[in-house]
């Protein structure tokens, strides 16, 4: 499309056509020419860039920005022919011309007047706005007076304001405070037990606490009436004038005890509004004091001595009583401890035990010995209890004590009366029996015999009937003293009544001794009584029996007792008589048995023989030969050892005639030795007695020295009775014994308890077999087995075995084919006297040993 030229020629716009390439002006209209002042010819010769002061560097970052900005106009400087520069607005518009060769339409307007009007106005604008600034700050200083005028007015305002703040959060604060001051007044006032009653200056009730409340109906009901309506026993002048009285209500109130006091209530400025009311129940606290009233009454007046303590048990309060029992006043034991009246009677465990009781059960009660000022020691019964404090320690102690010394007196006395014989002071029917039960009870532990006699005087009944009651009783008085003579102070004397005496003698070591005791009694109870001016003879009867021998119960043996006394009188009077007469016969024996041994040593009346034993293997030589004692008494003959070696073991005799066997054993045996050239050995019986009593070991030790005898060549041969014992003490001498050499044998084995464990445990070297089960032999197959068994297990613990009582050569043998170590008995020979031992029995061996 063409633009038709004429168009283009003549318009009045500024337009030219341009090559878009070479930027070559193809035609300019006659209005370009105008504006640039070049012809169109010459304006048709030149490119834009001629007259386009852009560099083309420029005019393509124009045509970018034209298109980036989506535009088809520009702004240029075009400079024209004459020079100028002017700003212009390029408008671009491409198309083709009828050749179809791109072109260009460039329409060009002048902006240079715009842009100068633009200046202008931008100036105009600056005025202005200085011109209002101006005006502005004039008009700001004037205001400025009025401004700060406004601003103090505001300032105070909001000051005022703060200040009301401040003071209405204040006010709220203190109301809160009121109001929780009033809740907690009204908490307190509920809680108290007290009637709390608000009235008017009229005491017309206006508020009452919660104490009034549980016990009346409502406040409502309350409230307008005169307090002293509802409290109608109250004195209204005396309250009103004293502030405070204490009066019973009536019946409503159970009669209870009040204390009432008023009291005006006035406000901060001295207003009255009214009066307050406190009505108090004090019947409990006048109960109290009641009490504390007659506590005091009592703690001042009792006769019982009160010492009130602290927890360090230091005196803090006595009363009256105390001081008179005591001799101590009361300014003088403050401060101080009971142990002030320690008398020294009592240990350190019985105030452990008192104390401890205290602290354990808060109490302790019982007799204790004190000790006066003046140093007088007296008994008193003693009531101590611990005060606890709310942690259960100790505050204080109360101590309440009594002198009980005429009490424990007649108590004594009563006692006296009770157990004693008030003639003679001897113990009375029911004391003995108390003794008689404990000798009873101690003689069942101790395996021990006591004796209980009776006597009865006679020809009493005629000295009474003659010379009156007075003097019987004095002989009585008498007699009794005499008997009381007679016996040990351990022993028990009893009048049982009238003429009857009775006693009980424990520990009686001999029959002999308590026949002397009788026979002494006796002889005292029939010497003349001298008696006032008169001469008195009586004699006594009396009737003895033993504990266990004659029965073991009091009733059996009191009743034996009297049977034997009666028996006594039978007998003629002025003599003793034992239950039975076997017994009599047998005590009697003894007695004499007894007395003749004391002097069996001395007279010489004793003697030794011996017993050879001999070897049952090889030759069948002598190897030892055993000891045994003979008694042959000058009043009673011969005498088996049987019969008075176990006397000799009761009498303790045992101990000097076993030394003096043991001596002449050794010494003789060492010079058979010496003489026959033979180790014989030589075996004594030794009884447990000596052991329990005596050092064995220096006993032994002391006869091997002075008869220069080997140990080896001692055996001491014991029984199973020794080992019984079990006896720490005889252990340590056997072991002892075996140390220094001596042979150790156990005799009787298989008659007595046979424990296998004592050939263990004692150190024994050999074994006898008793001659039971030797008698026997070969026929009795159980003896033969029980004989082959005790060798068996003796070699198989290391033992010799020796069989005794062989009588015969086939136990001879029949011991030879179990292996038996050696044989002592008849078969051999009797046990002999030292002559014929050696004249029979060493003289053959040596014999027999010469001609082999
Ligand atoms: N503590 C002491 N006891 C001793 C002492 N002397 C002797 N006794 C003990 O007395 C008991 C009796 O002894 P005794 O009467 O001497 O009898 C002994 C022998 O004579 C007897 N015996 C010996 N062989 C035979 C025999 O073949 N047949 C037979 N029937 N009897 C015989 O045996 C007694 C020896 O016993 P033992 O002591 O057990 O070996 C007696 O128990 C003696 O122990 C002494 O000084 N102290």
């Amino acid at each position: 499309n063409e633009l038709p030229y004429y168009t283009f020629s003549n318009h009045s716009a500024v337009m030219l056509i341009i090559e878009p390439t070479s930027g070559k002006i193809l035609d300019a209209n006659k209005a370009a020419a105008a504006f640039y002042g070049y012809s169109e010819a010459a304006l048709e010769s030149k490119a834009i860039q001629d007259i386009n002061l852009f560099t083309a560097e420029q005019v393509a970052n124009e045509r970018q920005a034209a298109l980036n900005e989506g535009r088809n106009y520009f702004i240029f400087q075009h400079q024209t022919a004459g020079g100028n520069v002017k700003t212009v607005s390029v408008h671009s518009t491409p198309f083709e011309n009828s050749d179809g060769k791109p072109r260009l339409l460039s329409i060009i307007q002048d902006m240079s007047e715009q842009r100068k009007l633009q200046q202008d106005l931008w100036h105009y604008q600056a005025n202005l706005e200085q011109q209002v600034l101006l005006q502005t700050e004039k008009i700001k200083q004037a205001n400025m007076v009025q401004v700060i005028l406004l601003t103090a007015v505001i300032a105070v305002l909001i000051l005022f304001m703060a200040v009301l703040m401040t003071m209405l959060v204040r006010l709220r604060r203190s109301n809160q405070r009121a109001q929780a001051q009033g809740a907690k007044l009204s908490a307190i006032f509920d809680c108290m037990t007290a009637y709390l009653v608000f009235t008017d200056e009229t005491h017309h009730i206006e508020a009452v606490n919660g104490t009034v409340l549980k016990d009346f109906d409502s406040l409502e009901a309350l409230r307008s009436k005169s307090i002293y309506t509802l409290f109608d026993v109250l004195d209204s002048e005396k309250l009103l004038a004293e502030g405070t009285l204490e009066c019973q209500l009536d019946a409503r109130f159970g009669y209870c005890n009040v204390r009432v006091s008023c009291a005006p209530v006035v406000s901060e400025t001295q207003a009255k509004l009214g009066f307050i009311y406190v009505i108090q129940d004090i019947t409990e606290e006048l109960e109290n004091e009641r009490e504390q009233r007659l506590a005091s009454t009592v703690f001042a007046t009792t006769t019982e001595g009160v010492l009130v303590s602290n927890k360090h048990n230091q005196i803090q309060m006595v009363n009256r009583a105390f001081s008179e029992i005591t001799g101590y006043g009361m300014e003088e034991v403050i401060g101080e401890t009971p142990a002030l009246l320690n008398s020294g009677r009592h240990d350190e465990r019985f105030f452990n035990t008192l104390y401890d009781d205290l602290i354990n059960r808060g109490h302790w009660e019982g007799e204790i010995w004190n000790k006066r000022k003046n140093g007088e020691i007296y008994p008193s019964w003693l009531q101590v209890s611990a005060v606890f404090n709310e942690a259960r320690e100790i505050d204080m102690y109360v101590a309440l004590f009594s002198d009980i010394t005429s009490r424990k007196r007649n108590e004594q006395l009563m006692w006296q009366q009770a157990n004693f014989d008030s003639l003679t002071g001897l113990a009375n029917r029911h004391h003995y029996h108390v003794k008689f039960d404990l000798a009873l009870k101690r003689a069942a532990q101790l395996e021990e015999r006591f004796a209980i006699c009776f006597i009865d005087l006679d020809r009493f009944k005629a000295v009474n009937d003659t010379l009156g009651h007075h003097i019987g009783d004095l002989l009585l008085k008498e007699a009794a003293n005499r008997i009381n003579e007679c016996v040990r102070s351990s022993d028990t004397v009893a009048r049982l009544g009238g003429d009857e005496f009775a006693l009980l003698l424990q520990d009686i070591s001999s029959i002999s001794d308590l026949e002397l005791v009788a026979t002494k009694i006796l002889r005292a109870l029939a010497n003349p009584f001298h008696l006032e001016g008169h001469e008195a003879y009586v004699s006594g009867s009396m009737g003895i029996t033993f504990y266990p021998d004659d029965g073991t119960d009091r009733k059996v043996l009191l009743r034996n007792a009297d049977s034997a006394m009666y028996k006594a009188k039978e007998h003629g009077r002025d003599c003793f008589q034992f239950y039975t007469s076997a017994m009599h016969q047998h005590a009697k024996a003894r007695s004499v048995l007894e007395s003749a041994l004391h002097k069996a040593l001395s007279n010489r009346e004793l003697s030794l023989v011996y017993q050879p034993i001999f070897s049952q293997l090889g030759n069948g030589d002598l190897v030892g030969c055993e000891v045994l004692l003979r008694w042959k008494s000058e009043l009673l003959g011969h005498v088996s050892p049987d019969q008075f070696i176990p006397v000799c073991e009761e009498l303790g005799l045992i101990l000097p005639i076993g030394e003096w066997v043991l001596y002449h054993a050794c010494s003789q045996v060492k010079a058979w030795q010496d003489s026959y050239g033979r180790p014989l050995f030589i075996a004594v019986n030794v009884s447990s007695i000596q052991f329990k009593r005596q050092d064995m070991v220096e006993v032994v030790r002391k006869v091997l020295r002075d008869t220069k005898l080997e140990a080896k060549h001692l055996t001491l041969e014991i029984t199973e009775s020794v080992l019984v014992e079990n006896s720490d003490k005889i252990l340590s001498q056997l072991k002892a014994l075996r140390e220094m050499g001596v042979e150790l044998a156990i005799d009787d084995f298989g008659t007595g308890y046979s424990s296998l464990s004592y050939l263990k445990r004692f150190p024994l070297s050999k074994l006898k077999i008793d001659r039971t089960f030797i008698r026997d032999l070969p026929e009795d197959e159980e003896d033969k087995a029980l004989v082959s068994a005790i060798i068996l297990m003796a070699h198989k613990l290391n033992l010799k075995v020796i069989a005794e009582g062989v009588e015969t050569p086939a136990q001879s043998m029949f011991l030879k084919s179990l292996l038996c170590d050696m044989t002592q008995g008849y078969f051999h020979s009797k046990p002999v006297a030292q002559q014929e031992f050696e004249a029979n029995v060493l003289t053959m061996q040596y014999h027999k040993q010469s001609h082999s």
